[in-house]
């Protein structure tokens, strides 16, 4: 068991992910929204990609020169893969100045352009999958993301990794998605690590985080992985915002299933017990088994894909 069984999974479950978005009937607003480029799954949808689009377009107004120098080169940049311009971008997406919110609209509107584009190309499947991955604090996530980020990459896959940690809002700076930690990972030239500090709001992780994945895709990264602190509100608009939802539990804490919240274990497609290895390998199981029990007294969601909880180790595979 390790981080190869996540990755099998992962493939499963990317077969399915057109249809199955859909049939998990989650709330596909926050992912739509911003997400012109995806192939219309149902009317609804359409029609929300129409009112987000020309929202949109109201809000831009007319740009001065040199700003649509500053945004042609970002455009230019970001679709050639330029981690730099990709960077660039993500900031110019988070800021509050209502000029620079201006040319980050128009900036998302060329990318989401050139990305229904390429999706037209490549016959409307989707051109990358999301996956989000949420724990308490300590429960091993970064530690999974770059042992799991690596297998993706070795296996050809180019991954962009979005901390959000809504707790950074009161100094605008992201604490969680220190590069250090995943150290490996931020060295490798397939992968882009980037902390997402929000505004502070529910509302400001789902905007921020949602624009941030659009450009991360919009750079040909075709796996992105969002991790959040499952200790808030913001691991809920994250699950609606991604096709699968990871949710990765310790084995040591005591009565584990009575700290996490009910309703993100109701949340996830796949429960992966963490740091199954030494001592922890018996308290693991338990766990594996606890979790197992519960998902099977949880309402189904879909006809597709039953969650899965399996255990793993960043150390010992
Ligand atoms: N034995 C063992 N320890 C692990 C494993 N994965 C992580 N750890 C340890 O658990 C601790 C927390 O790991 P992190 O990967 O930083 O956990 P995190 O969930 O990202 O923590 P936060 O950044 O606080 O949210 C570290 O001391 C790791 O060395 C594992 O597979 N086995």
């Amino acid at each position: 068991m390790g981080p190869s069984n996540v990755l099998c999974v992962l493939h499963r479950v990317r077969l399915l992910s057109p249809v199955w978005t859909v049939r998990l009937g989650r709330s596909v607003d926050c992912k739509v929204a911003l997400d012109g480029g995806r192939p219309a799954q149902c009317a609804a949808q359409q029609r929300r990609r129409y009112s987000m689009e020309s929202a949109l377009n109201q809000h831009m107004g007319e740009l001065t020169a040199r700003e649509s120098r500053v945004l042609a080169r970002l455009y230019e940049g970001l679709v050639t893969g330029q981690r730099a311009c990709l960077a660039e971008s993500i900031t110019l997406v988070e800021t509050q100045h209502p000029r620079k919110r201006q040319l980050a609209q128009a900036l998302l509107q060329r990318v989401l352009d050139h990305r229904r584009q390429q999706e037209e190309l490549s016959g409307g499947k989707p051109l990358a999958f999301r996956v989000g991955l949420s724990g308490p604090p300590g429960a091993g996530k970064s530690s999974f993301i770059e042992v799991f980020g690596k297998m993706l990459t070795g296996s050809g896959h180019k991954v962009s990794v979005l901390a959000v940690d809504p707790s950074s809002c009161t100094t605008g700076g992201s604490l969680m998605g220190d590069k250090t930690r995943m150290t490996e990972l931020s060295r490798d030239m397939q992968a882009y690590i980037r902390p997402s500090p929000t505004s502070g709001t529910l509302g400001g992780v789902t905007r921020t985080t949602n624009e941030a994945i659009v450009l991360c895709e919009g750079a040909g990264y075709d796996i992105v992985l969002v991790e959040t602190v499952g200790v808030g509100q913001s691991e809920f608009a994250v699950a609606d915002m991604v096709d699968m939802f990871v949710l990765l539990i310790p084995p040591a804490g005591g009565d584990e299933l009575q700290g996490i919240k009910r309703g993100i274990i109701e949340m996830a497609d796949l429960v992966v017990i963490t740091k199954a290895d030494g001592d922890l390998l018996v308290p693991a199981r338990k766990i594996q088994a606890e979790y197992t029990s519960a998902l099977k007294l949880l309402r189904k969601k879909s006809k597709t894909w039953n969650p899965k909880v399996t255990r793993m180790s960043s150390l010992t595979g």
